[in-house]
């Protein structure tokens, strides 16, 4: 387990001093996938670099499996930072060396021969999907592939830690969906504890466990994932929810062509959004069967997040009044939220 007791980090350069985080206190557990988002400047980097030290905290504890690092001498807190390996944005390779001696690097001064170092340089190359490329130069290598690198590179101790600090952000979509799947990969095989830092909300949903949601150096919202992005309670979370979403974004659309719709007297348009794991059943057919109205989708987006549908739909009920009330009624006890962009009121 990593516990961040209080942390809080100032740079200070001559008179300036920038409070890039401030009294964040976080557990991650041990085998989760923790992800850590917020916009440019909240703080994301320097706290994960807290976690390995290469910032000190200017206060507060970091302790990793009960161990707190900052009270270690230097040669301990060397052989702590073993248990702990990280990837970056730009991979960080070394350019005159090969994806073999890149990857072997870390073992330098590790006990075993050559022939054990190879031996774990070639098993870290196949859990990477790199087998071919162990003579290729970094320069020789996509994005993608040379992230597999530095993950490989990561490993090399059997570290229980990954620190990943926007490691897809330089990768154009469909890389840095196989370099999450990768991790998340790593993650079941190895039991490996994974933190990503991210501005990418893509890339929690995709396959984070819990999520932390930093602004201006605080944590502001912190919880499993599907809860935090289904009823976020901050504002920030919102807004990262509105960027990353078309539900939100078809609605802003709608409401300059509400008449484009030609809604009928009576017809409301409304944006259902699910809250709660338990969305399972053919709702839209259920409300349309029960109350006799009509339920025209405009717009759906509907994705699994931690195995639960979370996202929603944009659609015009019409029907006599009773029964879309009835139907509103039955979607909020479903836990459905039910918005009313616009009623042409009879
Ligand atoms: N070494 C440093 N010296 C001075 N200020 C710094 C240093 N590193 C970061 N900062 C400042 O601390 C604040 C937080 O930066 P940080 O890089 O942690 O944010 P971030 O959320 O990771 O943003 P980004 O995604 O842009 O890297 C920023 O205002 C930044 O300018």
């Amino acid at each position: 387990m990593i516990e961040l007791k209080h942390i809080t980090k100032i740079f200070t350069s001559g008179k300036t001093q920038v409070k890039a985080v401030r009294d964040v206190s976080l557990e991650i557990r041990d085998g989760e996938i923790y992800g850590i988002i917020g916009f440019s400047g909240a703080g994301k980097s320097t706290l994960v670099r807290c976690i390995n030290l290469l910032e000190r905290p200017t206060q507060g504890t970091v302790e990793v499996d009960g161990e707190d690092l900052t009270g270690l001498t230097n040669a301990q807190l060397r052989r702590a930072r073993k248990k702990i390996g990280m990837i970056f944005q730009h991979f960080n390779l070394l350019p005159s060396r090969t994806v073999f001696e890149n990857i072997a690097y870390p073992l330098k001064g590790e006990k075993g021969s050559g022939a054990e170092r190879a031996k774990r340089v070639r098993e870290l190359l196949e859990l990477v999907d790199l087998k071919d490329k162990e003579n290729a130069y970094p320069s020789q290598l996509s994005g993608g592939q040379k992230q597999r690198v530095a993950i490989a590179r990561a490993l090399a101790n059997h570290p229980s830690v990954l620190l990943c600090d926007e490691a897809t952000s330089a990768l154009d979509p469909q890389t840095a969906h196989a370099i999450l799947q990768l991790l998340k990969r790593l993650n079941r095989q190895l039991g490996i504890t994974i933190v990503l830092i991210t501005h990418q909300m893509e890339a929690v949903k995709e396959i984070c466990d819990r999520v932390a949601v930093m602004e201006t150096g605080r944590v502001a919202e912190e919880g499993d994932v599907f809860s935090v992005f289904a009823e976020p309670k901050e504002e920030i979370t919102r807004e990262f929810i509105r960027s990353g979403s078309s539900l939100y974004r078809i609605q802003e659309r709608l409401e300059g062509e509400v008449s484009a719709l030609a809604l009928k007297p009576g017809d409301r348009l409304v944006r259902l959004s699910y809250r709660k794991r338990s969305v399972s059943e053919a709702l839209v057919s259920e409300i349309s069967r029960r109350f006799y109205i009509n339920v025209n989708i405009i717009f759906s987006e509907i994705e699994l997040i931690q195995d639960a549908p979370l996202g929603g739909l944009v659609a015009v009920l019409s029907g006599t009044e009773e029964g879309i009330e009835g139907a509103v009624r039955y979607l909020l006890e479903k836990e459905v939220k039910v918005e009313v962009i616009e009623h042409d009121a009879a």
